[in-house]
């Protein structure tokens, strides 16, 4: 599958998005079971403490207060009415509650006084209430006569309400609002303690506890659990704040790697299209390292094919004797300038065949001949200007092409060529060729059939310069 730069940065942001959001997502899971926790440990805390508290010392009460109601002593205290024996077992019971507020009472009466001010009191008395602002904790047990069976009076033992606010106070209570209560037999239930917000009332939920072995219950009133909003939207604020900068981010880096993808590929295109054109610039910019450092080697390689190319052109197109233009560079500059009259240029050219060259190849040798060609086509370079196409056409016969160049004018160049060529050429040492050598001028025409015409007409002249004595210069008619 071929992918698009924008292709890839979309599925590089999808996969980073999709982490992002599993991320923040397991955050916002592993921040809610703990708040759930603290809660729970919260609704236990009024039963798991108190309630047990509460209810042990009510078990200790009764099985001292019933130890006490059975014992002979109390109940013959109570059956004589004898003031000796309720002074004995008084004495008994500071014995064993050093403490204790003796009272006396009739055997079914009240019990006169305050019989709950101290932190213990056996009082021989009905069933105790405890009041709102300062409650105490009453156990009673009935003294029974075994042999008349019949109630003959109480023994009650109360714990004060310094020790039960003490127990009640430390009771762990977060958001919620408890109330320690009294069974009343005749009426609603009335609060002994209370502590926290008592609003919470109206609103939360209630939970109640009956505490074993006493006429109290703790209720609790607890705020309804948060709901969890606060969490979710902090993430959800994260979650989209974090995308918003991932796709910043990866729409930032895909305009700065397409800025520079596109500046490389379009250094890669000069290149190649330089390269076609045979060639190169100094410097090719890159701004991916990866592309620079690649195509170092590449320029390398392209500038040495491009001088070996230069080379192989030159060799094919270069006479090599003469170090002028060979026929076929000759046919090929013809062919394209030809192209061009009909757009309304003009060209002229120019045959020169060197005089008697015969002579010197029988006279001297085929290399004297051949010096003679390299010297000729060396004095017509010097001479003649770089827009001037030379050529050597075969033997002793040169060309030159006069470009954009008017017969009239072209006549005049070549009689300053003739009066510029050297007089005489070095053919091997020592030994002197006096040069002369025999012209055809012509102009090429558009209404020519073919570009060779110009040439054949050049040829006609030179012909006629050779016949009328050689050593000058004839223009086609
Ligand atoms: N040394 C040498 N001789 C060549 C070369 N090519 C052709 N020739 C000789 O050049 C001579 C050409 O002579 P022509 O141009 O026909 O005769 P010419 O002596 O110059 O007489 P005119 O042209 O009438 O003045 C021939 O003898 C060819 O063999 C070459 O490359 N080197």
């Amino acid at each position: 599958m071929k992918l698009s730069l924008a292709h890839f940065c979309l599925i590089a942001f999808l996969v980073l998005e999709a982490i992002n959001s599993a991320t923040i997502y397991y955050l916002h899971q592993s921040s809610l079971p703990h708040s759930k926790q603290v809660q729970s440990a919260d609704q236990s805390g009024a039963q798991r403490i108190l309630a047990p508290a509460i209810s042990g010392l009510a078990a200790n009460m009764r099985a001292t207060v019933a130890r006490i109601a059975q014992s002979p002593q109390t109940i013959n205290s109570l059956k004589s009415g004898s003031e000796r024996e309720r002074l004995a077992q008084v004495g008994n019971i500071h014995t064993l509650f050093p403490d204790a507020r003796i009272q006396r009472t009739l055997p079914n009466g009240k019990a006169g006084g305050n019989a709950f001010t101290q932190p213990l009191s056996v009082v021989y008395a009905d069933m105790p209430q405890g009041s709102g602002s300062n409650p105490a904790l009453a156990i009673a047990e009935p003294v029974m006569d075994m042999e008349n069976p019949a109630i003959l009076g109480f023994v009650v033992i109360s714990k004060g309400s310094a020790e039960l606010r003490s127990m009640f106070e430390s009771l762990q209570l977060q958001d919620a609002y408890a109330e320690l209560q009294q069974a009343n037999s005749n009426g609603p239930y009335n609060v002994l303690m209370q502590r926290g917000d008592a609003r919470l009332k109206t609103s939360a939920f209630q939970e109640l506890t009956d505490l074993q072995g006493t006429a109290w219950r703790l209720v609790v009133w607890r705020a309804p659990a948060k709901p969890v909003t606060s969490p979710v939207q902090t993430h959800l604020a994260a979650w989209a704040l974090s995308s918003l900068f991932l796709a910043l981010g990866m729409a930032g880096l895909y305009l700065a790697l397409r800025k520079a993808v596109k500046n490389d590929i379009d250094s890669l295109l000069l290149f190649f299209s330089d390269i076609r054109h045979s060639r190169l610039r100094k410097a090719y910019t890159f701004q991916l390292k990866d592309f620079e450092q690649n195509f170092e080697l590449m320029y390398r390689l392209g500038k040495l094919m491009l001088g070996k190319n230069k080379q192989v052109n030159e060799s094919a197109s270069i006479d090599h004797l003469s170090q002028v233009n060979n026929r076929r560079s000759f046919d090929i500059k013809q062919k394209e300038l030809f192209k061009t009259l009909a757009e309304g240029w003009t060209h002229s050219l120019l045959i020169i065949d060197i005089d008697n060259f015969k002579q010197v190849n029988d006279t001297f040798g085929h290399d004297a001949g051949d010096a003679l060609i390299v010297q000729f086509g060396k004095a017509l370079k010097e001479q003649l200007r770089s827009s001037d196409f030379i050529a050597r056409l075969g033997g002793d016969e040169f060309c030159v092409i006069f470009p954009n160049t008017p017969l009239k004018k072209a006549e005049e160049l070549a009689g300053r060529l003739r009066q510029n060529l050297p007089e005489e050429l070095e053919l091997t040492r020592g030994v002197m060729h006096q040069l002369r050598w025999s012209g055809g001028l012509s102009e090429y025409k558009k209404n020519d059939e073919t570009e060779n015409m110009a040439l054949s007409r050049a040829d006609s002249a030179l012909l006629e310069a050779k016949r009328a004595g050689r050593d000058q210069t004839r223009m086609a008619a």
